[in-house]
C-alpha cells in the first residue's frame, strides 16, 4: 500500500515564511507554494529534484517567485492590446503569479494525491467580471499540472517550468516544429532538425507543437505531455540576459531551462491547459 499524504508546511528552501502544501506520494513528493499557486520542487524519488528554484527568488514586494512552475494569466509576456484597454503599465506574465491563492479540494487515494488551489480575480482591465481559476496538482507516478478557467473571455496562459539540467549544453528538446518565431531577433525561423540545443539567449514560441516531449537534462530524461496548449515556449536567458535580472545569479542560466506549455491564442474561450512530467 502506497503511503500518501498532503500537509502544510511554512517555508520552502531559503524563502522560510512562505506558505505552502506537500504533497506525498510513495517516495515521491512536490512543494506548491499559496503564493502564485506556484509548484516549487517536484521530487519523483527521494533526492532527484526535477524542477529549479533561484537562490535569489523572492516572494515579497509583490515579486513572482523565480522558479519551479509559475503561473502565467491571463496574458502571456507583455500583455497583447486585447487585454490593455487603458493603455496602463501591467505586469508581465499576468496578476496570478504574485497574489496568494486559496486551498481547494484535497484527495489521497492509492491512484494518487491531488489538491485543487483557486484563485478569483476581479480586477482584470479587459474584463468587467470575476473569474475564476483552478490550478489542480495531482502527484502518483508523474506530477501533472493542470489550470482551468470557465469564464469566456481573451486568455492566454502559461505553465512556465523552470527544469533544473546538469549543464545547458546538455539539453535537448525534441521534437518540436520546423518552424518558430524568435522573440530575440522578433523574428520567425526555420529549424530542419526539429529539435532544440540550447548555445545562447533563447526565447522561441513553437506555434502548434506535440502533445508529447522529451527533454534531456544531462543524467535525466523527462517526457512532457501537454493539453489545451497551443504552443510551447522555450526559454533561457544566458549571460547578458541573466546579469540584467537581479533574482538570477549570473551564471545560473547553465543549470536550468524553461519549457512552458502555453495557450497563446486570443479568441474569447473557456481555458484548460495542462503539462504533466514524467521521469523517463
Ligand atoms: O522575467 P519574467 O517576467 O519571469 O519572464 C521571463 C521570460 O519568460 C518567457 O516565457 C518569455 O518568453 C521571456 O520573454 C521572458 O523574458
Amino acid at each position: 500500500m502506497v503511503e500518501t499524504a498532503i500537509s502544510q508546511q511554512t517555508g520552502f528552501g531559503h524563502l522560510t515564511d512562505l506558505p505552502c502544501i506537500k504533497l506525498q506520494y510513495g517516495s515521491a513528493s512536490a512543494v506548491i507554494s499559496l503564493y502564485g499557486a506556484q509548484v516549487l520542487s517536484y521530487q519523483p524519488a527521494a533526492e532527484n529534484e526535477i524542477l529549479w528554484l533561484s537562490p535569489k527568488a523572492q516572494w515579497h514586494n509583490q515579486q513572482a517567485i523565480r522558479g519551479g512552475v509559475p503561473v502565467c494569466w491571463p496574458w502571456f509576456g507583455a500583455p497583447a492590446a486585447v487585454f490593455n484597454p487603458q493603455h496602463s503599465v501591467l505586469a508581465n506574465h499576468g496578476v496570478v503569479r504574485n497574489r496568494l491563492w486559496q486551498l481547494g479540494r484535497q484527495h489521497c487515494s492509492a491512484a494518487g494525491v491531488s489538491l485543487t488551489l483557486t484563485i478569483t480575480v476581479d480586477d482584470l482591465p479587459h474584463y468587467q467580471g470575476s473569474a475564476t481559476l483552478q490550478l489542480c496538482l495531482t502527484l502518483n507516478d508523474s506530477l501533472t499540472i493542470a489550470l482551468n478557467c470557465n469564464s469566456v473571455m481573451p486568455q492566454q496562459a502559461a505553465l512556465h517550468s523552470y527544469f533544473a539540467v546538469d549543464d545547458i549544453d546538455s539539453v535537448l528538446i525534441r521534437p518540436l516544429p520546423e518552424h518558430y518565431f524568435d522573440k530575440v531577433t522578433d523574428q520567425e525561423h526555420r529549424d530542419r532538425r526539429c529539435s532544440t540545443a540550447i548555445s545562447d539567449e533563447t526565447d522561441r514560441i513553437y506555434q502548434h507543437s506535440a502533445n508529447q516531449l522529451r527533454l534531456d537534462c544531462g543524467q535525466q530524461q523527462l517526457a512532457l505531455s501537454q493539453s489545451g496548449h497551443d504552443a510551447t515556449v522555450v526559454w533561457n536567458p544566458w549571460l547578458q540576459k541573466s546579469m540584467a535580472i537581479s533574482d538570477l545569479p549570473d551564471h545560473s542560466y547553465r543549470q536550468f531551462v524553461c519549457v512552458e506549455s502555453a495557450r497563446l491564442g486570443l479568441d474569447s474561450q473557456t481555458l484548460t491547459l495542462s503539462q504533466q512530467i514524467t521521469r523517463l
